[in-house]
């Protein structure tokens, strides 16, 4: 979202043209139902942007840490060690699993549950949600543009990252699309969005107090806002030709990703691609591009990917963002004269107009250093 939307996928954003792409073509999803046995030419990858499973198979295999902020419950020293280990993690590689967060398991379940009866629904009934042009919110696919090699997934945008205008929070309701369908939907989602809000707000805290900030650090410069994309790889007859997600960072403050069962993701480290192991109702914790730019390289955002498998797989990502006026920019309590503002400063709607790298990847957030 990504973002691109968040940063990693807003269509509208990444199309730069005013063709509304999303109509022309089926659903991935569709196309995969009507039984394909070898993928569509638009989804393969030039060889080099494909998975080089030679890279992570050597060696003993790391897995993210797992952090539980249940041990915070006590008071002091069981925060002192969780804000300790946030620190780690963050310092070395930029996510962790975040478990016992608050969240209800039920509550998780029912969402994804939501999302996977969406993407279970019949093709007619699905498009009935199809993003349309200047819509950032229904379903549709990722990293649109003309000439771009398509990724393995499709999109159901929840919020709308896309406008020029910063969305009203009077409406009492999370989310921008109404998910009428599968049946309970929209209530499952609503109870999910006000949960997850919760956790964004725990989030914020702990990651100011993580950099060693008051807990309001962030949200004093950067009113906090959220939003959730989800994205559906269908089951995939040629996985090694194709891109679940191309390698991104996300372009919000953080990201906390509910995976489901099924592996896929990977994570960027040392430069060596590092399978993320999914565990049961964790989030993912992500740090994106504005933590970098913000903390002056403190904390560097994470560059991710997903493989495509033979099994169908579905995720939530929540972006944390900020308003799109806030000017994002090296915070004074991360500069000195041995550390100077390593990025110039850049208003959050402009960041969320810098397009992801359509082939290799490079990062978004080096396009703002000082001194290139
Ligand atoms: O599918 C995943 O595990 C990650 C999705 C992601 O990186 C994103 O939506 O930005
Ligand atoms: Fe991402």
């Amino acid at each position: 979202m990504g973002l691109d939307i968040p940063l990693a996928h807003s269509p509208n954003m990444q199309s730069g043209n005013s063709i509304d792409t999303t109509k022309l073509e089926d659903l991935l999803i569709s196309v995969v139902e009507s039984g394909i046995d070898q993928v569509p030419p638009d989804y393969i990858k030039l060889p080099h942007d494909r998975v080089s499973r030679s890279l992570n198979s050597e060696g003993p295999q790391e897995q993210i840490p797992v952090i539980d902020l249940a041990m915070m419950e006590d008071g002091g020293p069981g925060k002192r060690q969780v804000l300790a280990e946030i620190v780690r993690a963050c310092e070395d590689w930029g996510c962790f699993h975040m478990i016992n967060h608050g969240v209800p398991a039920a509550v998780m379940d029912a969402a994804l549950d939501a999302i996977k009866g969406f993407f279970a629904l019949p093709a007619a009934e699905r498009e009935e949600y199809r993003q349309t042009k200047n819509a950032g919110k229904g379903c549709g696919r990722s990293y649109t543009g003309q000439g771009v090699v398509r990724d393995w997934n499709n999109l159901l945008i929840l919020t709308d990252f896309s406008g020029e205008e910063d969305r009203k929070s009077d409406r009492g309701s999370f989310y921008d699309l109404v998910l009428a369908k599968p049946p309970g939907a929209q209530e499952a989602l609503e109870n999910y969005g006000q949960s997850v809000n919760i956790l964004i707000e725990r989030s914020f805290s702990l990651v100011s107090e993580a950099l060693g900030q008051t807990p309001e650090f962030l949200t004093r410069k950067h009113t906090s806002r959220f939003g959730t994309v989800t994205t559906h790889y269908p089951p995939c007859p040629q996985p090694d030709l194709v891109m679940g997600l191309r390698p991104h960072e996300d372009g919000g403050i953080f990201t906390l990703i509910h995976l489901d069962e099924v592996p896929g993701l990977e994570v960027l480290k040392d430069e060596r691609w590092v399978p993320v192991t999914p565990v049961a109702h964790s989030f993912v914790f992500m740090i994106g591009d504005l933590l970098q730019i913000i903390s002056n390289d403190r904390f560097k955002s994470v560059t991710h990917r997903v493989v495509a498998g033979p099994i169908a797989r579905t995720v939530m990502g929540n972006f944390a963002v900020t308003s799109n006026d806030s000017v994002i920019q090296p915070a004074a309590e991360f500069c000195s004269d041995l550390k100077p503002p390593a990025f110039r400063p850049v208003v959050f709607l402009d960041y969320k107009k810098k397009l992801v790298g359509t082939g290799t990847h490079s990062k978004r957030v080096e396009a703002y250093r000082l001194g290139q």
